[in-house]
């Protein structure tokens, strides 16, 4: 017996409407749950329970409503699947499994007890088919395939009578308001892995179960288009690599990869060292002055300085001076952002697009942002044209390493508005993404000290007061789990989207061609059923001395760069960009939110934005007085006095206590 919880919920509970499908045993005792639309925040539930994804409920149900604002306390047995707790499970696993199992099988036997009967056969006769279907097979291969036809429509249409996607009716105004994927994990709660979320005219599924992510990202990716996103990115990115069809996606998914080489990153760690060391810098200006700092735009010019010159070269210098380029560039990322949350494409109808103000100044600020990319890639072509070229695998040009420079070199044989698409679309992957695992990162940080010391701890041992280099990165090991972390909490895009282009079974649930569907990365990372603790900040989840995690080591629970072929062609170089800013900015710094500033709520575009910023108090950290060097068996002391001792600890080894002790030592 599991418990859950509801709390503060509004919640419409209508007991007489079944959630289950008629063939679930106790769907007498299933209720459908409602959502009232009026209610600010649908249902907010706390689980201490294991909740299986992509299954209903069957639940023998008992609860108290006694108004709108009561709180509703359920206790019901469930057919969920165990969590990551391991010892802490309430309920055994071959218990889950059995109960499973029997579930499984009670309504497959119904199943079949029901076509066996005849009911399915009033509309469709199933007798009929097996005549024509062994006539069929009489004609060789021809007449097989189509037999197969046959059988296989068959069972997909009994199929889709016998098993419909849960369904979910949305409300407007209950999605509006709010990031559209708060509602969707409620909705997850309720009911399950998978579901359909109809919204107006509009119906979405909405898919929270690893396994049926799986299958849609790696297994059968090549049935799934990038369906709505590729419709609002054509405007900027056309067909770059994020929205390609399969077609473009092959050949430029194979030439951009190899650009992206271990000696460019490489290169690019002393890229991302410079620039956040010019984030230091206004930092710096900051705690001297005492003056709080809005964090996120900070973070927002950084990694578009990095962007900037890791593309194609460019010095946006945002940190330091707003260009044209600069404002013309967010004003197209803003216009991204705003289309991927908008119901009606209004952009789209002749009249607006000529006279709305908006459109009139994104269309001017996508004019300059072309133009300023042709003129690069211009520049580029004639650098490589006066080049002494000898191109190998781990080509890079000293004087420009961009991805352009590679790009061109490789002969890669592309129109220029190809180019520019590319380019395009790794300038807004890499900026935004970046800049919100940053923002969010801090924000995590700032509310756990105790992580935050942990954290300062290992950077001090790694690099004291040196610029990081690549062999740092593998050295920062709890450092690149805070960003693990980060990353389940806010991942960045919060929900991936996809179109099926054929029918397919999701979950055993039959799909038809052209579904939209949203695989809600957010429900993954912070499922109640996947994660132990979900709701909290600890990167201790994942040792530092295991293997980093990734989608194929969490079997697709943790999706921080997507799956399959079009995973995230930057996430090595994304990571490290994220591990050298942070591990910068903590030796150098404390921070804390600052006071009275607005609460750090959530909005969301293609990441997710704070809604007033991340306003923050700067303070200059001062260091404990130990800095032991790594690899050499000693342990430097600064003394009171100032003067800089070394010793070897008494077997030679550093180690964390010595160095505590040392530490206690001096400072006594
Ligand atoms: C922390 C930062 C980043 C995060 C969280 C992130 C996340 C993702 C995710 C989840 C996808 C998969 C989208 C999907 O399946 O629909 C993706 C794709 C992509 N990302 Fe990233 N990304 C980051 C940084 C970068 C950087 C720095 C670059 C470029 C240098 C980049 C370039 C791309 C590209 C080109 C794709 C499309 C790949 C394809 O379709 O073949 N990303 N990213």
């Amino acid at each position: 017996m599991a418990g859950l919880q509801a709390s503060s919920h509004r919640l419409a509970a209508s007991p007489t409407v079944p959630l289950c499908q008629e063939s679930c045993p106790s769907s007498a005792s299933c209720l459908r749950l409602t959502f009232d639309s009026r209610a600010a925040r649908p249902l907010s539930i706390s689980a201490n329970t294991s909740l299986a994804p992509g299954r209903l409920y069957h639940s023998s149900f008992s609860f108290s409503l006694s108004s709108p604002e009561s709180i509703l306390s359920s206790s019901f047995a469930t057919n969920a699947s165990p969590k990551d707790s391991g010892d802490q499970e309430t309920i055994s696993d071959s218990a889950i499994e059995r109960s499973q199992r029997v579930m499984e099988s009670k309504s497959e036997m119904e199943l079949r007890e029901r076509i066996l009967a005849g009911e399915f056969s009033v509309q469709y006769s199933g007798s009929k088919t097996r005549g024509v279907r062994e006539f069929f097979m009489k004609w060789g291969k021809l007449g097989r395939s189509l037999a197969y036809i046959l059988a296989s429509s068959e069972r997909s249409y009994l199929l889709r009578q016998a098993k419909k996607v849960p369904e979910a009716k949305g409300d407007v105004r209950a999605i509006t308001g709010q990031p559209f994927f708060i509602p969707l994990y409620d909705l997850y709660l309720t009911y399950g892995g998978i579901f359909r979320l109809n919204f107006g005219p509009k119906s979405f599924l909405i898919i929270s179960d690893p396994a049926i992510a799986k299958h849609l990202l790696k297994e059968n990716s090549k049935a799934y288009s990038k369906g709505i996103l590729a419709e609002i990115l054509e405007f900027v990115m056309g067909k770059g690599l994020i929205p390609a069809d399969d077609e473009v996606w092959r050949v430029r998914r194979r030439a951009i990869v190899p650009a992206l080489h271990r000696k460019y990153v490489s290169e690019m760690v002393g890229l991302f060292g410079r620039a956040a060391e010019n984030l230091c810098h206004k930092l710096d200006t900051a705690a001297k002055h005492g003056e709080d700092v809005e964090m996120e735009s900070l973070f927002s010019h950084l990694t578009l300085d990095i962007i900037g010159k890791a593309v194609f070269n460019y010095d946006f210098n945002s940190l330091s001076r707003d260009t044209g380029v600069v404002e013309a560039v967010y004003t197209v990322l803003r216009e991204a952002e705003h289309r991927s949350i908008a119901i009606i494409p209004y952009w789209d109808f002749p009249i607006i697009k000529d006279l709305s103000p908006r459109q009139r100044k994104v269309a001017a600020a996508l004019k300059f942002v072309n133009e300023t990319l042709n003129d690069l890639i211009s520049i580029c072509k004639k650098m490589v044209d006066e080049e002494n070229l000898k191109f190998e695998d781990d080509y890079m040009n000293e004087r420009d390493p961009s991805i352009l420079h590679f790009l061109l070199a490789s002969g890669d044989d592309v129109s220029s508005k190809q180019l520019r698409d590319d380019l395009m679309t790794l300038l807004i992957a890499g900026h935004e993404t970046s800049a919100a695992v940053l923002t969010w990162a801090f924000y995590l940080l700032a509310q756990n000290p105790t992580v935050l010391a942990k954290l300062q701890h290992e950077v001090d041992l790694v690099l004291g007061d040196r610029m990081p280099t690549i062999e740092d990165m593998k050295k920062l090991k709890y450092t690149t789990r805070v960003i693990n972390e980060t990353l389940r909490l806010y991942p960045q895009p919060p929900v991936l989207i996809r179109r099926s282009l054929e029918e397919d079974v999701l979950g055993n649930y039959p799909i038809s061609k052209g579904e939209d569907i949203f695989i809600s990365v957010w429900n993954l990372h912070r499922s109640p059923v996947l994660w132990e603790d979900p709701e909290v900040f600890r990167p201790e989840r994942w040792p530092v001395d295991g293997p980093d995690p990734t989608e194929v080591t969490e079997n697709f629970r943790y999706l921080p760069f997507g799956g399959g072929p079009r995973k995230c062609v930057g996430d090595m170089f994304a990571t490290f960009e994220n591990i050298t800013a942070v591990a910068m900015v903590v030796r150098r710094f404390n921070f804390e939110l600052a006071l009275g500033a607005p609460p750090v709520g959530m909005t969301t575009g293609a990441t997710i934005h704070t809604t007033a910023g991340l306003n923050m108090t700067v303070t200059h950290r001062i260091r404990p007085p130990v800095i032991p060097v790594i690899g050499e068996s000693t342990i430097t002391t600064i003394e009171e006095n100032g003067s800089v001792k070394s010793s070897r600890p008494s077997n030679g080894v550093v180690t964390l206590n010595a160095c505590r002790e040392e530490t206690q030592k001096v400072t006594k």
